[in-house]
């Protein structure tokens, strides 16, 4: 059994007096590297609540996110996306007039690049090597033929290909993604689940927000369910298909086949 990346440990979040996130308990899950969870929920259960406890945007209440062994709970948003988080955003942050190679370029890490490297004409290198990053990702999310496209051309499906593509190029320990396929054709959704299948396949960790159960249902390992902010059930995709609680707040009766 792999080591959990992401603890999620009895973790409250409220506004004001409402409890958005964990009830009075806390709410707890983890993440063992190397595995593919789901996260699901109907309006308002506190999907993007937490998601954005997970991503240091907020803060909990009470409890603690730990990745990798550090506490997210009291880093700032810089310190975190250092620590190997990658994520990508319901609304795409791309800038619209620069290619879609440019993007990707521009997302990358550029430590290791100093003045002296620069006068040394060490960025050249360093620019060639960006480059062949950035094109194999690319080419992994399915958008070699829009490499040199402006943003502004591009498809609501494959600006969040993009999104992927620009998290993707530093190499995170950890990506989470928040509502993939939110706006994205039926067509490119079976796209994308394939290039999620293969960045699992590769070893890569991931943590999906969805509203779409039936997306995730067909290819995460394990799936967290919330109902009002609290833990309604967790398992894999057939243990939370047969969950009577599942059915009934969730899928309808006419799933429990
Ligand atoms: N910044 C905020 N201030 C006050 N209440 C909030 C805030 N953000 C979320 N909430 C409340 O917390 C609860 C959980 O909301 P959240 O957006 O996390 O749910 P969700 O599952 O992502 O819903 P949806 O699928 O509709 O996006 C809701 O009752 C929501 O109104």
């Amino acid at each position: 059994m792999s080591r959990d990346l992401l603890v999620i440990d009895k973790v409250t979040k409220r506004f004001g007096g409402l409890k958005a996130v964990g009830g009075d308990a806390g709410l707890s899950f983890s993440v063992p590297e190397g595995t593919f969870l789901g996260l699901i929920g109907p309006n308002g259960a506190g999907k993007s609540t937490t998601f954005n406890l997970i991503s240091g945007v907020l803060k909990p209440t009470s409890g603690a996110v730990i990745l990798d062994g550090k506490d997210l709970s009291t880093a700032r948003a810089s310190e975190i996306a250092s620590y190997g988080l990658g994520r990508t955003f319901q609304t795409p942050r791309a800038f619209p007039s620069l290619t879609v190679l440019e993007n990707v370029m521009v997302g990358a890490d550029n430590e290791g690049e100093t003045l002296l490297s620069v006068l040394r004409g060490g960025w050249k290198a360093r620019e060639r090597a960006l480059r062949d990053k950035a094109t194999e990702v690319l080419r992994r999310v399915g958008l070699t033929e829009r490499i040199n496209d402006v943003v502004a051309n591009l498809s609501g499906g494959e600006l969040r290909m993009l999104e992927v593509a620009r998290q993707l190029v530093r190499d995170p320990k950890i990506l989470l993604l928040d509502e993939p396929t939110a706006g994205v054709d039926p067509s490119l959704q079976a796209k994308l689940s394939r290039i999620l299948v293969d960045l699992h396949a590769e070893g890569r960790t991931l943590v999906v927000v969805e509203h779409n159960l039936h997306f995730l249902l067909q290819i995460a390992d394990s799936v967290v369910v919330l109902q009002h902010g609290e833990l309604l059930s967790k398992g894999t995709p057939s243990e939370i298909k047969a969950d009577e609680k599942v059915i009934a707040a969730y899928l309808g009766a006419d799933h429990a086949a």
